[in-house]
């Protein structure tokens, strides 16, 4: 599936001028609030009509100003998941999820309500009523509802914003499924970089109504300077690794790359599988010899690639840990004292404890 959306469009003294094509299986539109992510998702739903631009969904023509072209909400067969669940109040989970398909044409519905069901794990709701429902379960069978409409496209504007951080983490792992299994490209609309790392194939981010970068995630996330200050300190890499071995003695999961080992507190896949880990920049420290006697287990060799002087007199230091950048953040004074230098041997330091369940996800395909 390929997205491309290039619009313009005013709302007010707002001016939204976005341009991307992604192909990703998630593609997280990010950027601080007020940047314009929900009105651009709106836009590609067809709730606001732009006033130029063009949007296309797998070669299918949504939108095209120039020829006139508007293909109304109902007839984009996209699914939208919001904030709130937005459920009908008085009808059960059952009739909530029937009634997703109810505007379906009979011969374009690909989607099983046992196989959506089963992907959600709401199997045991579907008699209740909403006012029964956690605000976890809410949003599940809201996205149920969405994909038992067999849409070829589902946008997600902040489905977890209105969570705690435990239910978060319990529909984190249907969000990876869905994204995984289903086969259905998602828009996800965050303001979050930890969701964003943990969910994204691609990212697109918004400033300022205009797109300040696109593409895969590990090439966005590592580029710290385009990050909201705010949100910089959660900036970092993310590599990925294979399960090696789990060391039940000390409840560690050790992963392997090229360049060396890291241990991780016990993480639930298969030896063998993929993983992808986040590592923040401000928890890795930068050595020029292989460090000895020290606490922290994880060590990464490689290559200096670039170092960059950043705000704050902190520089961003990027190894190349065979073929996967690791990046530190580390003073700009400490940068001069150890005279880092691009293609000069380095070993990335990092804490085991430094790693955030979080934003450790299951083995995924990029
Ligand atoms: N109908 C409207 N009329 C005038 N201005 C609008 C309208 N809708 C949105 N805006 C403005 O457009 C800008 C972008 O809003 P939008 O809701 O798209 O941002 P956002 O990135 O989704 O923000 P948030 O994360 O807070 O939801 C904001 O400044 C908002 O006030």
């Amino acid at each position: 599936m390929t997205l491309l959306v290039d619009i313009r469009h005013r709302l007010g003294s707002f001016e939204l001028e976005a341009g991307f094509e992604s192909s990703g299986r998630l593609t997280a539109l990010f950027g601080t609030s007020g940047s314009g992510k929900t009105s651009l998702v709106n836009l590609i739903a067809g709730l606001i009509r732009p006033m130029q631009g063009r949007i296309l969904v797998d070669g299918r023509v949504l939108v095209d100003t120039a020829k006139r072209i508007f293909v109304p909400m109902h007839r984009r067969r996209i699914g939208y998941v919001f904030q709130d669940a937005r459920l009908f109040p008085h009808m059960t989970v059952s009739q909530n999820l029937r009634y997703g398909r109810f505007f379906t044409p009979a011969g374009e519905r690909y989607a099983e309500l046992d196989a959506v069901v089963d992907l959600l794990g709401i199997g045991h709701l579907l008699d209740r009523r909403p006012s029964l429902l956690s605000g976890g379960e809410k949003q599940r069978v809201a996205i149920g509802r969405a994909l038992i409409a067999s849409p070829k496209l589902i946008l997600m504007d902040e489905p977890l914003a209105s969570l705690d951080d435990a239910r978060k983490a319990e529909i984190m792992p249907y969000i990876e499924r869905l994204r995984d299994e289903a086969r259905i490209p998602i828009v996800y609309v965050s303001h979050s970089v930890a969701e964003v790392a943990r969910l994204a194939t691609d990212i697109v981010m918004l400033a300022g109504g205009k797109v300040s970068a696109s593409g895969p995630a590990q090439d966005i996330l590592r580029r710290l300077d385009l990050l909201p200050a705010e949100e910089r300190h959660q900036g970092g890499s993310l590599l990925e690794m294979i399960v090696a071995e789990h060391d039940t003695a000390f409840g560690m999961s050790v992963l392997r790359s090229p360049a060396g080992e890291i241990r991780i507190f016990g993480h639930d896949a298969l030896v063998g599988s993929r993983v992808r880990v986040r590592i923040r920049a401000n928890d890795v420290m930068v050595a020029t010899q292989p460090p000895e006697g020290l606490s922290a287990l994880n060590v990464l060799s490689g290559k200096v690639s670039q170092v960059r002087e950043g705000p704050g007199m902190l520089s961003d230091v990027t190894i190349d840990c065979g073929g996967q950048p690791v990046i530190a953040r580390i003073t700009s004074r400490s940068a001069r004292m150890l005279d880092l230098k691009p293609g000069q041997s380095a070993f990335a330091v990092i804490k085991t404890v430094s790693f955030d369940p979080d934003s450790t996800t299951r083995g995924i395909t990029i």
